[in-house]
């Protein structure tokens, strides 16, 4: 791949080439200077993009693991994938829930990092929602798969260029609440960013103010009224006894925690523990997007020694699959309610 396709097109932004955002000179020693996108990198990826889906989506999705599985079904082997049957609206992935679907596998969009995680598909599909354009990232990328956090959250950029205000971030975590119990929801209402406490943050290195202000807020990461919301959708739909609100944290993975690492996490107030999100949460913050995040809980963590129980991938991806039916229902119910009130972007 050419490095103008993930390359970085210099001196746009600002903190680029010696000069600090402060306006003190400074030497930039940024391991990853040449390969992070530009503005105009990630205008090229949406331009191939918007050559292809005839409509803007104003909601995004972003599918946990086991959330957005497997490609759904499609004419043939070309990059895009028409789909064009009716789909029954509670079968399937997430992103089987979109009406007259536009399927474009991430191997054929230009600069897009690829998905190399059982249960992360690696397409985005388009299509409608609840009557809504919306796009869904069948498949997220990781920390551990080798993706520094720029990249991982790449796409939660090219959806804002896109047209996107609201994204939902979905995920599979393990429950350290011990009120948790398998197949319960989390509503996420703040975040403890562990790795960013060691300086690893997707919005480290150079500021493009096109994009965000150098120091966003996080106090309001997670927007209060759609909360309140989804507790209400959940209560119609019969899931009252199975929401929760709660502080998600991440770790980088890929092994799962050590009873001790659980055991402080709690102290540090999380309630569940995952490898996503905190990261796609500050750099859709930071481009002003109106976000709302849940974990299914997919496993309870083993916060002590005397048990032989072990985490797996494979029981997370299962307890998606059983609980799918109604992540959707919740996600297609909760959408007609937000546009409904019309809730507006976090800086108006
Ligand atoms: O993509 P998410 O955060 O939903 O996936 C979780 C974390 C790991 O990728 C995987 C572990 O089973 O599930
Ligand atoms: N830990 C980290 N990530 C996870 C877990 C867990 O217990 N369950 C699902 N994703």
């Amino acid at each position: 791949m050419s490095l103008k396709l993930n390359g970085y097109h210099n001196a746009k932004l600002s903190g680029q080439n010696g000069t600090s955002t402060n306006g003190h000179a400074n030497k930039i020693t940024d391991p990853d200077i040449g390969h992070r996108y530009t503005y105009e990198v990630l205008v090229e990826t949406v331009d191939f993009i918007k050559s292809r889906v005839p409509f803007e989506p104003v909601v995004g999705i972003i599918c946990g693991s086991g959330l957005g599985k497997n490609q759904i079904r499609h004419k043939n082997a070309s990059d895009i994938l028409y789909l064009f049957s009716e789909i029954d609206p509670f079968t399937g992935s997430l992103a089987e829930c979109l009406t007259s679907p536009i399927e474009i596998s991430y191997t054929t969009i230009p600069n897009f990092p690829q998905s190399t995680v059982k249960g992360h598909a690696g397409s985005l599909v388009f299509g409608h929602l609840s009557g809504l354009p919306t796009v869904c990232m069948k498949g997220r990328f990781h920390y551990y798969e080798g993706y520094p956090l720029w990249k991982c959250c790449m796409p939660v950029r090219v959806m804002k260029l896109l047209g996107v205000t609201h994204l939902i971030i979905t995920n599979a975590a393990g429950g350290l609440n011990p009120k948790f119990k398998v197949g319960d929801i989390m509503f996420v209402n703040d975040h403890i960013n562990i790795m960013g406490f060691a300086g690893n943050n997707p919005l480290q290195g150079p500021n493009d103010e096109r994009f965000g202000p150098r120091f966003p807020p996080m106090n309001q990461a997670y927007n209060r009224t759609i909360i309140n919301l989804a507790k209400k959708v959940a209560k119609e739909i019969g899931l009252a006894d199975r929401v929760h609100e709660g502080v998600y944290t991440c770790l980088g993975g890929p092994n799962f925690e050590t009873v001790a690492e659980l055991n402080m996490l709690k102290m540090l107030g999380a309630d569940a523990v995952g490898m996503s999100t905190v990261h796609e949460v500050i750099t859709a913050n930071h481009c002003n997007m109106t976000v709302f995040a849940f974990s299914l809980i997919t496993n309870e963590c083993v916060v002590h020694y005397e048990t032989e129980d072990e985490p797996s991938h494979e029981e997370v991806m299962d307890v998606g699959k059983q609980r799918e039916d109604s992540l959707k229902q919740l996600v297609t119910e909760l959408l007609k309610e937000v546009f409904h009130l019309g809730i507006t972007t976090r800086r108006g």
